[in-house]
């Protein structure tokens, strides 16, 4: 039967607009907090001191220690500044990195979330958090960590380099590329992957021409807000297991191994689901795997994985490490095969689909 579904929505507020930022404060109050905690990277501490002194009295201080893969040291100093600041929530501006230790806070502690998202990654719509600890990463879902209150501010990230711009905006489009053939997915989450994908599609060349573009930069907002709903709805498959894989295992930089891995991914399952990725082929002008190399080429992606450190010894192990548990894929996979698509992304080939 074509349609046969369970379609939930999430219960957080999505506010979009330039300059929505100055109206953090507002949403301390309307979510019932006084005292804020501001969370950010070390790069992004200017920007997050800026933002606490906004906030005057409700901001409780700041947390600039955020890092990748959310190590649950830095989260257990992030908890002991929420004790002695008395916090009652956390405002997390920043990337996915920021926003996970915000998400491992509320995990503990149940306090509300607010992120202002300054890159395309989508973790501020998703009840998913990541956490390393002794160098392993495990991945957990609850109510607690789906953030309360988001706000996308355009102006916030222009100062996002191009670089990062293209390989976040593309791990944002493998969210989307996953959704199309999700098992579970509904016609509300394939809607919104379409959008996500055509909005990078527009958005991106024109970030790398113009980044100061607000217009552009709004655009490409956009596109992981719908990008990052779809990876909180419904499940992923072979290609977030693999770039988990690689990143896990091999420390890979996220956003750029999503990125080469894209194309590769796609190109295999679409030879499985060639109707329910058309509207890839379609938005991209081409077969589906070769026609999202070319545009990840056009905008200066990178598209090795030999250039991101791993060496061609390692693809055995990582071939092995995703394929050693079963899990959902629209076309069945085996080492072999992985091994294969592995080899073909460390070349940084155009994938012949
Ligand atoms: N749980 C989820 O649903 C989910 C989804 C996607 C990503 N993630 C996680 O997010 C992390 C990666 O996040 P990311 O790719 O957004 O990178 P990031 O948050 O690590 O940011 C990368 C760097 O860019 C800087 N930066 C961010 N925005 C900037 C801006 N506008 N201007 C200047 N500098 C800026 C950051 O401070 C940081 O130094 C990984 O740990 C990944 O596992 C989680
Ligand atoms: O590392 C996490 O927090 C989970 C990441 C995830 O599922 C999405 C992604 O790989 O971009």
């Amino acid at each position: 039967m074509k349609h046969e579904f369970v379609y939930s929505t999430s219960p957080a507020h999505i506010v979009f607009g330039e300059g929505k930022s100055a109206t953090t404060g507002e949403w301390i109050e309307n979510i019932g907090c006084r005292r804020a905690l501001v969370l950010s990277t070390p790069q992004q501490q200017a920007d997050a001191e800026e933002l606490a002194a906004l906030l005057g009295h409700r901001a409780a201080g700041v947390f600039a220690r955020a890092v990748m893969h959310t190590p649950v040291d830095v989260t257990e100093q992030a908890m002991e500044t929420v004790r002695q600041t008395v916090a009652d929530c956390v405002v997390s501006l920043g990337g996915g990195s920021t926003t996970g230790l915000g998400k491992a806070i509320a995990y503990r502690t149940d306090l509300p979330q607010i992120v202002i998202p300054t890159t395309y990654a989508g973790s501020e719509v998703t009840p998913i958090l990541g956490q390393t600890e002794r160098g392993v990463k495990t991945t957990v879902r609850g109510a607690s960590i789906l953030p309360e209150v988001v706000i996308y501010d355009p102006s916030l990230t222009t100062g996002l380099p191009v670089a990062m711009s293209v390989t976040s905006g593309l791990n944002a489009m493998a969210h989307a590329v996953e959704a199309l053939y999700a098992k579970d997915r509904n016609p509300i989450s394939s809607l919104m992957a379409v959008e996500g994908l055509r909005a990078f599609k527009t958005s991106l060349p024109q970030i790398v021409q113009t980044p100061q573009d607000l217009e552009r930069r709004s655009e490409a907002l956009y596109g992981a807000w719908l990008c990052g709903t779809v990876l909180g709805t419904v499940g992923m498959a072979l290609h977030h297991k693999i770039c988990h894989t690689l990143g896990g295992s091999f420390d890979t930089p996220h956003a750029e191994t999503h990125a080469i891995m894209l194309p590769h991914t796609a190109a295999f399952n679409a030879l499985a689901v060639p109707d329910l990725l058309a509207p890839v082929a379609d938005i991209f002008q081409g077969p589906v795997g070769g026609s999202l190399w070319d545009f990840a080429k056009n905008i200066g992606a990178p598209l090795a994985l030999k250039g991101l450190g791993l060496s061609e010894a390692d693809l055995d192990r990582a071939a092995e490490i995703a394929t050693e548990r079963p899990y959902w894929n629209p076309r069945p996979i085996d080492r072999q095969s992985i091994r294969a698509l592995l080899q073909d992304a460390w070349e940084g080939k155009r994938p012949a689909d």
